[in-house]
């Protein structure tokens, strides 16, 4: 078994995006700016949204935190978005999801400047995305693509079960595996909680792309001998005898899974940081393009 170990990488993709600020401060450009809204006090979104920040600075981006309160209303949401569309020392955003229930998701994402959509949610982007058009590609399935794509990972011809049908996650990937681009020209298989005998597709798959959001959901009868395992899901669940009082669950049964596997995604440690990595990766393309 091989880890494919997303801490490393991701602090590899890191570097380089540093390399390149180091340059465009040198020549006294501007430095990218990435900007967070986050409405509530939701605690994963919170730790997430701090390790964005927190990354910028280490690699030399400026950023800015809008932390908002659980009751802002959502038109006072879409007035932080306008602003921020309007604000031109802002390369990218991202609106932290989940956003509290009685904000319309929909709404305020189809509000954001696809140019400065770093998520790559706009429906804009995700067209251009699938498509094979220049745009900006979600972070996590970004991720995934590089994870197999600098492991040298061979992906054409082979067959991937992607589990979750989600529009920032499982759908995007499944689009991105089936097409003729890097870590591309797979034939995909996109399952979903009406499929039926997932365990029977499974078992075919030579990558299984995990994201539902279930601890320990794949397990090692539903794998063949040798498969390449992407785990995306990150459940906290919760454990008094830890510090935090949680720990962090994938979707793969890890332990048993990892014996059968040719290459496995740790959680933590897999998908998660890659995703912060190619968030800044977006948020360096969005300063270029605005740059002309
Ligand atoms: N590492 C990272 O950077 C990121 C991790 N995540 C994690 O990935 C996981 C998935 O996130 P997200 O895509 O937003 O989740 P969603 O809840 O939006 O989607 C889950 C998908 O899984 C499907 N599903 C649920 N149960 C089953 C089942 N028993 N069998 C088959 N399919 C099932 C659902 O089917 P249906 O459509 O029919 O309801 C749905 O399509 C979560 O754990 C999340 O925390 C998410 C984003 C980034
Ligand atoms: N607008 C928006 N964009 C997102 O990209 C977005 C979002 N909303 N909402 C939530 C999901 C989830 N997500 C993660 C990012 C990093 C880790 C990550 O770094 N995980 C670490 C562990 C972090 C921890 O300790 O909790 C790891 O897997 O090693 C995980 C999950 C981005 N998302």
């Amino acid at each position: 078994m091989n880890l494919l170990d997303g801490k490393k990488l991701s602090n590899e993709i890191k570097d380089e995006i540093a390399g390149e600020v180091a340059r465009m401060k040198e020549k006294g450009e501007k430095v990218p700016h990435l900007a967070a809204v986050i409405v509530g006090e939701d605690g994963a979104s919170l730790t997430y949204v701090g390790s964005k920040v927190r990354a910028c600075e280490r690699i030399g981006f400026e950023s800015t935190l809008k932390k908002l309160p659980e009751s802002t209303t959502e038109q006072e949401l879409l007035a932080v978005v306008r602003e921020l569309n309007a604000d031109p020392a802002i390369d990218g955003y991202i609106v932290q999801l989940p956003l509290p229930d009685h904000i319309d998701e929909q709404k305020i994402l189809m509000a954001v400047d696809p140019d400065k959509d770093v998520d790559g949610f706009h429906p804009a982007n995700f067209g251009k995305m699938a498509m094979e058009l220049e745009s900006f590609i979600s972070a996590t399935p970004y991720g995934i693509i590089e994870m197999l794509r600098r492991n040298g990972i061979e992906t054409s011809g082979k067959h991937a079960v992607v589990i979750g049908r989600s529009h920032i996650v499982g759908r995007p990937i499944s689009i991105l595996l089936s097409q003729k681009g890097p870590a591309g020209n797979a034939t995909v298989t996109l399952a979903h909680s009406r499929t039926k005998n997932l365990a029977h597709l499974t078992r075919q798959a030579d990558i299984v792309v995990s994201a539902l959001g279930v601890p320990n959901f794949l397990k090692a009868d539903m794998v063949k001998e040798g498969v390449v395992v992407i785990d995306v899901g990150i459940t906290r669940v919760p454990d008094a005898s830890r510090e935090r009082g949680y720990y962090l669950c994938g979707d793969v049964d890890f332990k048993a899974v990892s014996k059968k596997a040719s290459w496995i995604t740790p959680v933590p440690g897999g998908v998660g940081p890659m995703t912060i990595a190619m968030l800044l990766k977006n948020t360096l393309l969005a300063r270029q393009r605005h740059r002309g």
